[in-house]
C-alpha cells in the first residue's frame, strides 16, 4: 500500500461543493482509501493574483495506484467537475495536485513528485502540517512543520475538520 498526499483547491462557483464532490469521488474509488483530511482554508490567490479567493484542503490517502495512475485519476476528477484551463494559475472549479507519494522523488515529463512548488505555498503547507506534523521533504529532509510558520499569510481557517464523511455530506 502506498501513502500519498493531495492538495485540492477551488475558486469558482460553489467552492465547498466542488471540494466535497472531489473528495467523494476519491472515496468512491476502489483503489483509494481516504485516511485523513484537513480543515478547509480560505486562501489568497497565489501566482495569478487577479482572481477570487480559493478554498483549499489536503487529503491523505492510501492507494494501490502508481503515481501516474493517481495523476490520471486526479485529472479525470478535474475534467468531470468541469475545470476549464484558460489561464495558467488562473481560476478553476477544482484542481488536484499530487504533493507526496511515499518518500519518492520523481521527475518525468508530466509528473514531478514532490510537487515542485509545495514548499513555497501556504495554502498547501498549512493544511498538510495540520494532518501530519511529522512529514519531511523526501529530498531536502526538511520538516514541513519548520517552514510553515513563514507561509501563513493569506491562509485563513474557513471550516474546521469534523470527519471525512461529515465533510462529503455537509449541507453548506
Ligand atoms: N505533482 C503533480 N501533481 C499534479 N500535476 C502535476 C504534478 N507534476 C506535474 N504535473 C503536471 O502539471 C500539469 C498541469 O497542471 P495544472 O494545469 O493543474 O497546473 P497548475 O495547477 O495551474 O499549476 P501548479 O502546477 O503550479 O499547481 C498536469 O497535467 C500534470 O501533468
Ligand atoms: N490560494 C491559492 N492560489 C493558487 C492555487 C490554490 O489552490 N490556492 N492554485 C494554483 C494553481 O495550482 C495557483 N494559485
Amino acid at each position: 500500500m502506498n501513502l500519498a498526499y493531495i492538495s485540492l483547491g477551488s475558486n469558482i462557483g460553489n467552492r465547498l461543493e466542488f471540494l466535497q464532490e472531489a473528495v467523494g469521488l476519491l472515496k468512491e474509488t476502489k483503489q483509494i482509501e481516504v485516511k485523513r483530511m484537513s480543515s478547509v482554508y480560505e486562501t489568497d490567490p497565489v501566482g495569478y493574483v487577479d482572481q477570487a479567493a480559493f478554498l483549499n484542503i489536503v487529503v491523505e490517502l492510501e492507494t494501490l495506484y502508481t503515481p501516474h495512475e493517481l495523476l490520471k485519476k486526479c485529472n479525470e476528477i478535474e475534467d468531470l467537475l468541469g475545470r476549464k484551463r484558460l489561464v495558467r494559475w488562473g481560476p478553476r472549479t477544482v484542481d488536484l495536485d499530487i504533493l507526496l507519494y511515499n518518500e519518492e522523488n520523481m521527475k518525468t515529463e508530466d509528473l514531478i513528485i514532490p510537487h515542485p512548488r509545495m514548499t513555497e505555498r501556504g495554502f498547501v503547507l498549512v493544511p498538510l502540517v495540520e494532518i501530519n506534523s511529522e512529514l519531511v521533504h523526501p529530498s531536502t529532509k526538511q520538516a514541513f512543520s519548520n517552514i510553515v510558520h513563514d507561509q501563513k499569510e493569506g491562509v485563513h481557517l474557513w471550516k474546521s475538520f469534523d470527519g471525512v464523511d461529515a465533510f462529503v455530506h455537509f449541507e453548506g
